[in-house]
């Protein structure tokens, strides 16, 4: 495939502005596929590891821009493509369950797309069924899906969010995540206390503080 990655990365310009909480891709970002990437990846990083002045001749060190390029495209930023979203299998609410139900402590990696650096922590998810229930873990992939990105922890929030109240077709939604960022710990100002809230509530969780406030006895923040 003809794609020149430098010519790319040249036209991407100073000017996008996110408007919404999509992560910014290129409107070809799927025209090339897996292997191509790895391939960029391995022979990009290859030179950023021999601007550092490594020594690629070494044992340890050949295979490593190619375990990288494969770690960012199969798993730590897998979830940039569609194609591994995850598939939401969902069942009648036969039980008429009608109270909120809370998937708590979904722990996830993501990275910050400002450092390219771990963020960890956890998630916690509350819906309320409007005539659908989703399989259990597939709240947690959905959370593993949208956090294998390069991400903003307020956009990985919302995404979640959305996506659920897409999916389930009900507005009454809460997500809080806790995480850790790596870029605020192990860098910069190097504070390894602090950790950083964020939430989405819709429907109920929006208008009612005691669904909101049910919520947060269950994960008791
Ligand atoms: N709002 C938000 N900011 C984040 C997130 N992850 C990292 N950041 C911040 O992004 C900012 C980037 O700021 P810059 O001043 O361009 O980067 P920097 O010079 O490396 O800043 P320092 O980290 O303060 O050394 C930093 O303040 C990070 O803490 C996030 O998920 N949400
Ligand atoms: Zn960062």
């Amino acid at each position: 495939m003809g794609i020149n990655i430098s010519r790319d990365i040249d036209e991407i310009g100073d000017e996008h502005v996110g408007t919404s909480f999509e992560t910014p891709l290129r409107e070809d970002a799927f025209e090339m596929d897996d292997e191509l990437k790895i391939e960029l990846i391995e022979k990009h990083f290859k030179e950023i590891m021999h601007v550092l002045g490594l020594d690629l001749t070494d044992d340890s060190l050949k295979g490593t821009p190619r375990r990288v390029a494969k770690m960012y495209i199969q798993e730590i930023f897998s979830g940039l493509d569609p194609k591994n979203k995850p598939d939401a299998k969902l069942f009648e609410n036969k039980y008429k369950y009608n109270e909120m139900l809370v998937e708590k402590d979904i722990t996830f990696f993501s990275n910050c797309e400002h450092h390219f650096v771990p963020i960890y922590g956890k998630a916690h998810v509350a819906y309320i069924s409007n005539g659908t229930v989703i399989g259990l873990s597939k709240i947690n992939r959905i959370v593993q899906y949208f956090a294998k990105r390069p991400q903003v922890q307020e956009r990985l929030t919302m995404q979640i969010g959305n996506e659920l109240r897409e999916i389930l077709g009900t507005d009454d939604i809460a997500v809080v995540i806790d995480a850790h960022h790596m870029c605020v710990s192990s860098r910069g100002i190097k504070d390894v206390n602090s950790s950083t809230v964020t939430s989405f509530y819709s429907g109920k969780f929006e208008r009612e503080e005691n669904s909101r406030n049910e919520f947060m006895k269950y994960i008791s923040l």
